[in-house]
C-alpha cells in the first residue's frame, strides 16, 4: 500500500535528484594521462581546467591556454559554417555531405560532450547528415570511411564465443542497443556490416532526441554474411565475406547474442533496426513477450505513420471518427507497410468497434500490383489486408498503382516500397482527381533519392492544396504569391527516442501494444488545430526533446497501467503510479542526460 512516508520520502529523493542534476555530478574515472585525452566520453580537449591537469596528469599534453566550452562550441560552428560556405558551388553533394560527415564524425571520435551539444543544439542541420539522408550514403561507402570502430561488432564466426564477448564492452551499463543484421539499409538493400552506420546514428538521435547517456548506450552489428555479390567481391568489404546465414542458424546466432547481452545487461533495450522483413517479422513475434525489445521498423514506423493519418483527417475539416472513413492506399507490404497498416487497423477497430470493416478502406500494393484475395504465395501478414476484387468494378489482382488510384479515388498515398519515383506525375495527377477535399501523400522511403516523389512533384502535380510527408526531409516548396508548401518529415525519428525512454525510466520488462499506441496518439496530439490546417503535422525537429519528454511519459504511463513496469533506479513502479501526467512529464524530463563538462575524479 502506498504510504504517506513513502510518499514523503519519494517527494524528497525526487528534490535531491532535481538537485543533482543542476550541479554537474563529478564522474568517476580510472584513467589518467594521455589515456583520458583518448577517450571521447570524458576528453574535453582544450578545455581541461588547470587543478584537473594537475590533478590527472594532463599537465604538459595539452596547449596551456584553458579554453572554455563556449569557445569550442563557436570554434567548430565556425569550422562548420566555413566548410558550408566554401562548398556551396559544389555541384557533386554527395561529396559535400560526406565532407559535412567527416567533420561531425572527427568531433564525435574526440569529444562526445561537445559533439552531443552541438548536435542538440542544431539539430535541424544536422539529423540529416548524422541520420537520413547522409547515413546511407556512409553505409555506402563505408569501407573507405571507416577510421576508428565505434559499438561492437558480433559475427557468425563468433558462435560460441558472445558471452564472453560481450563483456568486452569497457562500459559497466548499458541501457539501450541498437541491432542491425544489414540486410535491408533504409531502401538501399543489403549493405552487410557496413549497415553499422544506421545503429550509430539512430543512437545519435536518442542521445540527442531522448537524452540517453551515451556511455550507456551500444550500437551492434550482427553480421551474418551479405548476399550482396558487389561487397563479397570488394577486396576492401569490412565484413564476412560469406552468404547471409538462413533458417536455424541464423536464429540461432541472434539467440546466442540475446542472451549475452541479457546476461550481463538484464534490463538493457533492444531495438531492431532495418533487418529484411522475414526476419523483421519473425524476431518481433520470437522475442517481443520475452524482453523488452521492439522493432523500429514496423513499430515505430507505424506510430509515426498513425500520427500523421489523423492529422490528416483533421486537415480535411472532418472529425477524428472519420479515420476509417479514409480511402488509404499503402505501397509497400513490406516490414514498414504492414506495421503501418496493421497499427491503423488496430485505431480502426478502437472507433469502430469492427474488425471488418476497419480495414476495408485501406488497399496495398507490393512490387507486383494490387494484393487481392486471388495472390498466389501471400505473405501471411498481408492476408489481412488482401482485396475482394468484386470490391470496386475494375479492381484486380495485380492492378498497377495508377489503376488503383483512379479507381479506389483515394484520400491518402503513402509509399513505403522503397522505390524513388513511383508516385509519378500520371499517378499524383490521378490523386488531383480523387475527389479528395484534401489529398495526403506520403513519400516515406528513404533516403531521398528513394523518396516515392519529392515535394515539388507532390505539390506540382498534386495541387497545391495536398498534404504532403517524406521520410528524408526536403525543403518547404514555395508556390508563388507568398504561398507555402509545407514539408513534413515523416519518420520514425519522432516516435523511437519517447518508445525508448518510456520504457526505460519505466523499466519495462517488455513493449507492448498499448503502449505503442499511446507514443502515437500523444505525437497525433502534439499539433495545433492551427498548425493542422496549415498542412502542419508533425512538430519541427527542434523540438525533439519536449516531444519525447511527452511521448516518453505516455509510453511510462501506458506501461504502469499494464502492470509492465518494474521501476528505474530508486523509482519504484508505486511511485510511477502516483504520479500525476504533468508529474510524470517532468520526470522524464530530468532524467535526460544533458551535455555538459564534469568534473572528472580519479578513483584511486
Ligand atoms: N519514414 C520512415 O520512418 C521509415 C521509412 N522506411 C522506408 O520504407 C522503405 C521500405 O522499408 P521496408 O518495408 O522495411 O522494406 P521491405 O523490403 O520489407 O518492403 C518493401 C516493399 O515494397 C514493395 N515494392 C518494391 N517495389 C515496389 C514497387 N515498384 N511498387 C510497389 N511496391 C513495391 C516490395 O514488394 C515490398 O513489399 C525503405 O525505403 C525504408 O527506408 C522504413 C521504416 C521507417
Ligand atoms: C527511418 C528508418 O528507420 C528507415 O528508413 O529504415
Ligand atoms: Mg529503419
Amino acid at each position: 500500500m502506498w504510504s504517506l512516508t513513502k510518499f514523503v520520502a519519494s517527494r524528497l529523493s525526487r528534490s535531491r535528484r532535481f538537485f543533482s542534476s543542476v550541479i554537474p555530478r563529478p564522474c568517476i574515472i580510472q584513467k589518467r594521462g594521455a589515456d583520458i585525452l583518448h577517450d571521447p566520453w570524458i576528453n574535453k580537449d582544450t578545455g581541461f581546467p588547470l587543478t584537473e591537469r594537475n590533478r590527472l596528469g594532463l599537465r604538459g599534453l595539452l596547449p596551456p591556454r584553458v579554453i572554455s566550452f563556449e569557445q569550442q562550441y563557436a570554434r567548430f560552428m565556425e569550422s562548420y559554417r566555413s566548410l558550408e560556405k566554401n562548398t556551396v558551388s559544389e555541384s557533386d553533394t554527395s561529396h559535400v555531405a560526406l565532407a559535412k560527415w567527416r567533420i561531425l564524425n572527427r568531433l564525435h571520435d574526440r569529444n562526445e560532450t561537445l559533439y552531443f551539444r552541438v548536435l542538440i543544439d542544431n539539430i535541424k542541420d544536422f539529423a540529416p547528415i548524422i541520420y537520413t539522408q547522409t547515413v546511407g550514403l556512409v553505409c555506402q561507402n563505408y569501407s573507405g570511411l571507416f577510421r576508428r570502430p565505434r559499438g561492437m561488432y558480433f559475427s557468425a564466426k563468433d558462435k560460441g564465443e558472445m558471452m564472453s564477448m560481450i563483456y568486452n564492452w569497457p562500459a559497466q551499463m548499458v541501457d539501450m542497443i541498437v541491432l542491425t543484421d544489414g540486410s535491408r539499409i533504409l531502401g538501399l538493400g543489403d549493405l552487410g556490416v557496413h549497415g553499422i552506420g544506421i545503429p550509430i546514428g539512430k543512437l545519435d538521435m536518442y542521445v540527442a532526441g531522448a537524452g540517453l547517456n551515451p556511455q550507456r548506450i551500444l550500437p551492434v552489428m550482427l553480421d551474418v554474411g551479405t548476399n550482396n555479390l558487389k561487397l563479397i567481391e570488394d577486396p576492401l568489404y569490412l565484413g564476412l565475406r560469406q552468404p547471409r546465414l538462413e533458417g536455424e542458424e541464423y536464429l540461432s546466432t541472434i539467440d546466442e547474442f540475446i542472451e549475452a547481452v541479457l546476461t550481463r545487461w538484464p534490463k538493457a533495450i533492444v531495438k531492431f533496426e532495418d533487418f529484411q522483413m522475414k526476419w523483421a517479422f519473425e524476431t518481433l513475434k520470437r522475442y517481443r513477450e520475452r524482453f523488452c525489445m521492439f522493432n523500429d521498423d514496423i513499430q515505430g514506423t507505424a506510430g509515426v505513420a498513425l500520427a500523421g493519418l489523423l492529422g490528416t483527417v483533421r486537415a480535411q475539416g472532418r472529425s477524428l471518427d472519420d479515420f476509417p472513413n479514409q480511402k488509404i492506399v499503402v505501397v509497400g507490404a513490406g516490414s514498414a507497410g504492414l506495421g503501418v497498416l496493421s497499427m491503423a487497423v488496430q485505431a480502426g477497430v478502437r472507433m469502430t468497434g469492427n474488425a471488418e470493416t476497419a480495414a476495408q478502406k485501406f488497399f496495398l500494393l507490393d512490387k507486383d500490383g494490387l494484393i487481392t484475395k486471388e495472390r498466389k504465395n501471400l505473405d501471411p501478414a498481408a492476408v489481412p489486408f488482401a482485396k475482394d476484387p468484386g470490391l470496386i468494378a475494375g479492381l484486380r489482382d495485380g492492378g498497377s498503382l495508377l489503376e488503383v488510384v483512379k479507381k479506389v479515388k483515394p484520400d491518402v498515398l503513402l509509399g513505403l516500397s522503397g522505390v524513388g519515383g513511383v508516385f509519378n506525375e500520371e499517378v499524383l495527377k490521378a490523386l488531383r482527381e480523387s475527389g479528395s477535399n484534401r489529398p495526403a501523400i506520403f513519400a516515406m522511403s528513404n533516403p531521398t533519392m528513394n523518396a516515392e516523389c519529392t515535394a515539388v512533384e507532390a505539390f506540382k502535380h498534386a495541387g497545391e492544396n495536398i498534404v504532403f510527408a517524406s521520410g528524408s526531409p526536403f525543403e518547404n516548396v514555395q508556390l508563388g504569391n507568398g504561398k507555402v508548401g509545407y514539408v513534413n518529415q515523416a519518420n520514425n525519428m519522432y516516435l523511437f527516442p519517447g518508445i525508448g525512454l518510456g520504457a526505460l525510466l519505466s523499466g519495462a520488462c517488455i513493449i507492448t501494444n498499448d503502449m505503442l499506441q499511446a507514443a502515437a496518439e500523444c505525437l497525433a496530439s502534439y499539433m495545433t488545430d492551427q498548425d493542422i490546417e496549415k498542412g502542419i503535422l508533425y512538430p519541427s525537429i527542434n523540438s525533439i526533446r519536449d516531444i519525447t519528454a511527452k511521448v516518453g511519459a505516455s509510453v511510462v504511463r501506458a506501461a504502469v497501467a499494464e502492470e509492465v513496469a518494474e521501476g528505474y533506479g530508486k523509482v519504484d513502479p508505486e511511485e510511477l503510479a502516483y504520479m500525476s501526467k504533468e508529474e510524470t512529464v517532468e520526470y522524464v524530463r530530468r532524467n535526460m542526460w544533458y551535455p555538459n563538462y564534469s568534473p572528472l575524479v580519479q578513483k584511486k
